[in-house]
């Protein structure tokens, strides 16, 4: 985990300005033919990354022109030595007849919201459909959060030194637009100096704790998935099966109320079904050790039945997935639930799901990533809080956030998948923060991997391609 990357870290070097801003200057020479640069400066480190860029660019022989947001003289001493040409005040009159735009107003130091001319001037370059390039991050956007007060939406963001939170957050991950960083041997080597506690999603920080398959072994050596089936709404977790079934789990199970049966049977095959007439049929269905996986919720309806049958499967203390109605129906006494969580849980709400069980409990203002934390900390399991950025948290405070879901997955059934997958990792044996975020990646894979006009269904058949890729991984690697 501790070699993977590390999105917080601040560097306090002058000489990782000048590299910062020779790398900016580098990329918008490889992207873009000569052509008028208006650089706006901020009064700090970004301003000085800005004045490099400037330097670097009119040495070239660019036409560049350099507008600063407050004299000078106010800018940090040591940086003003980095720019000797001419500037001009930062006012929407200064963009005049600029085509790029390099934004160096603000970065990891904003403290506040963007006002006054950097504000004017940044959102008249973003109605006049400028080219704006930002400097780390879009001014006005916060790097630790992704929220913006101020910030205008960006061709390309050049993240300086490491990728921070920001980045991959909503709505700032849509602000940077195309983003690239800075992979300089500098910037590196600084980056690793940092203990990390915050990572982007990636086969690298779990592949190596991936189930593989064993030569010797049979289908209860590979898990068995047990999932409670709702009815009438019989559909999602018959995909929670497959999800189950397609990620390696040896046996997938549905148990299904009696009035049901006849309904699931017709529509599986590999996935086995079990009767459930009466809450000790369940009882002992659970009692049976080999179920290795639990989950209830996709389709369950939100009731007394279904507090029920979540309160007995946690009992077993056994690897649990509690998904959509599981958590929807402790929305008026969500501590009953959290008390009953004695073993490995994972819990997978959506923001509706997320505020009808945290709303008490948790500051609802804050950031996704601040919230995660918080929920895993309450709980006590692993919070993968979906969304086009799903922050996958752990209780001890380490959180990973997703960067690879494209939208075509906002369709229904499409987290009755994920919560599918999550229970077949679990059954298979791997922890659940790992099994979360391997979950999390391997649907946006999946989903990325097919294009327009994916439904839920579609999502189980494409795992094997993208499980054959990370097995190509792991035989490289161990
Ligand atoms: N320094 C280094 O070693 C490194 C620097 N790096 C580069 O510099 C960036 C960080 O530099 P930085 O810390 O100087 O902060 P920066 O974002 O330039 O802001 C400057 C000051 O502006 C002010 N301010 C804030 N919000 C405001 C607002 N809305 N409206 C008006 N004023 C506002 C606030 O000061 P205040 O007014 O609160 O005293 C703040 O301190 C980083 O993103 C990267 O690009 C990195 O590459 C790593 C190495
Ligand atoms: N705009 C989006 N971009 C990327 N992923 C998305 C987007 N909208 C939803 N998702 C993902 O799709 C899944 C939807 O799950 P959920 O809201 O529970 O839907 P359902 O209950 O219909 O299955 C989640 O994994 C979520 O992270
Ligand atoms: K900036």
């Amino acid at each position: 985990m501790r070699q993977a990357y590390n999105l917080h870290c601040y560097i306090d070097d002058s000489t990782l300005i000048e590299n910062a801003g020779n790398y900016v200057a580098q990329i918008i020479q490889k992207r873009w033919t000569p052509s008028p640069v208006l650089v706006l400066c901020g009064p700090g480190g970004n301003g000085g990354e800005g004045f490099v860029v400037a330097k670097r660019l009119a040495k070239s022989g660019w036409p560049v022109r350099v507008a600063v947001l407050i004299a000078r003289e106010s800018t940090v001493a040591h940086l003003t030595e980095l720019w000797d040409g001419p500037v001009e005040a930062l006012t929407p009159a200064a963009l005049k007849d600029a085509v790029l735009v390099i934004d160096a107003i603000f970065g990891t130091g904003l403290n506040r919201p963007l006002g006054g001319q950097a504000a004017l001037t940044l959102a008249c370059a973003a109605e006049r459909k400028m080219t704006i390039i930002a400097v780390d991050v879009p001014s006005g956007m916060y790097s630790d959060t992704g929220a913006s007060e101020g910030a205008v939406p960006c061709s390309l963001t050049v993240a300086c030194f490491h990728k921070k939170p920001g980045h991959l957050l909503q709505p700032g991950r849509s602000l940077c637009g195309e983003l690239l960083v800075d992979s300089s041997e500098t910037s590196v080597t600084q980056s690793a100096q940092f203990i990390p506690d915050t990572f982007e999603n990636g086969p690298t920080l779990w592949v190596d704790r991936l189930p593989m398959l064993q030569t010797v072994g049979n289908k209860y050596t590979r898990g068995h998935a047990l999932i409670w089936g709702g009815w009438p709404a019989t559909g999602a977790a018959r995909m929670a099966a497959m999800g189950a079934s397609r990620i390696g789990a040896g046996l997938t199970t549905i148990a299904v109320p009696e009035v049901a049966l006849q309904v699931y049977a017709a529509a599986l095959t590999s996935v086995m079904v079990s009767p459930v007439a009466r809450p000790e049929d369940f009882g002992r269905l659970l009692a049976d050790a080999r179920y290795t996986g639990l989950i209830i919720g996709p389709g369950a309806g939100v009731g007394p039945e279904t507090r029920a049958y979540v309160l007995a499967i946690l009992r077993t203390g056994r690897a649990t997935v509690l998904d959509a109605d599981a958590l929807s129906c402790f929305k008026d006494d969500p501590l009953t639930l959290f008390n009953a969580i004695v073993g490995p849980c994972v819990l997978t709400p959506h923001e509706g799901e997320f505020k009808r069980l945290f709303e008490g409990l948790l500051d609802m203002k804050g950031d996704k990533l601040t919230r995660a934390r918080a929920a895993a900390h309450t709980s006590g399991c692993t919070i993968v809080l979906k969304g086009s950025d799903t922050v996958i948290a752990a209780p001890d405070g380490d959180a990973i956030i997703n960067a690879n879901a494209p939208p075509t997955l906002a369709t229904a059934g499409a987290g009755d998948v994920l919560a599918g997958i999550v229970v077949g990792l679990l059954a298979q044996g791997m922890a659940p923060f790992y099994a979360a975020a391997a979950a999390v990646w391997l649907h946006g894979a999946a989903a990325s991997s097919y294009g327009l006009g994916l439904i839920a269904e579609d999502l189980p058949g494409l795992l094997p391609k993208e499980l054959q890729k990370l097995q190509k991984i792991w035989n490289h690697n161990y």
